[in-house]
């Protein structure tokens, strides 16, 4: 397996939408979605892991969360859904709409830590290849609760890791 580092990401998707390949975002959103949904179904079975949270992002990366809710949600899961930040985007709003028809509940950040003891899989769709690092509020306290967390966290783009990685490593050049 190859893993892209952001810049390659970003190519990738550049040259997926260009007229010469000829895909559209949503075509796009709503592969990676469908993926973490699939990818959660086989590793963790509904029957003893039905209950996931999808922590949405501001970005693109969020959107990829919206569908892999929405087919959850179908799969016979019973997702929530916490997105503190809503981007207004159409595709956004499409997205949350079909939600919203699912009855996916929302999950309010207070209301996190408490959600947090009923939860069986957290799907992590805060940020994709659009973050900048250091990590601003609201995000700094659901990325601190979600890593003191021991429930199995699943991504398309791991926000933990990439964050946690870079915050770690800027923290050690500062005090070499
Ligand atoms: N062509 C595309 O753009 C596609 C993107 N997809 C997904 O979307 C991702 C990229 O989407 P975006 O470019 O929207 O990027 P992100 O999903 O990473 O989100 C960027 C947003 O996060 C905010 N942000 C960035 N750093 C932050 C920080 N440190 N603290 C708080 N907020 C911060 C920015 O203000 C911006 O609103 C990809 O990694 C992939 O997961 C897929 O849906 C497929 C198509």
């Amino acid at each position: 397996m190859s893993i892209l580092n952001q810049r390659d990401a970003i190519k990738l998707d550049i040259d997926l939408m260009s007229d010469k390949c000829g895909f559209v975002l949503e075509q796009l959103m709503e592969l990676a979605g469908f993926s973490v949904a699939q990818a959660i179904s086989k590793v963790y079975p509904k029957e003893s892991n039905s209950n996931i949270l999808l922590c949405i992002g501001p970005g693109n990366n969020g959107g990829d969360g919206l569908v892999a809710a929405r087919h959850l949600s179908h799969f016979g899961y019973k997702p929530k859904l916490m997105y503190p930040k809503p981007p207004k985007s159409q595709v956004f709003r499409n997205l949350l709409q079909q939600c919203s028809q699912l009855d996916i509940p929302i999950v309010e950040i207070l209301d996190l830590e408490k959600c947090l003891k009923d939860t069986n899989v957290v799907v992590d769709a805060l940020f994709g290849f659009g973050f900048k690092s250091p990590v601003r509020e609201p995000f700094v306290q659901i990325l601190d609760l979600l890593a003191k967390t021991s429930i199995p966290i699943a991504s398309s783009n791991p926000s933990l890791i990439l964050t946690y990685l870079i915050s770690t490593i800027l923290y050690a050049i500062s005090v070499t």
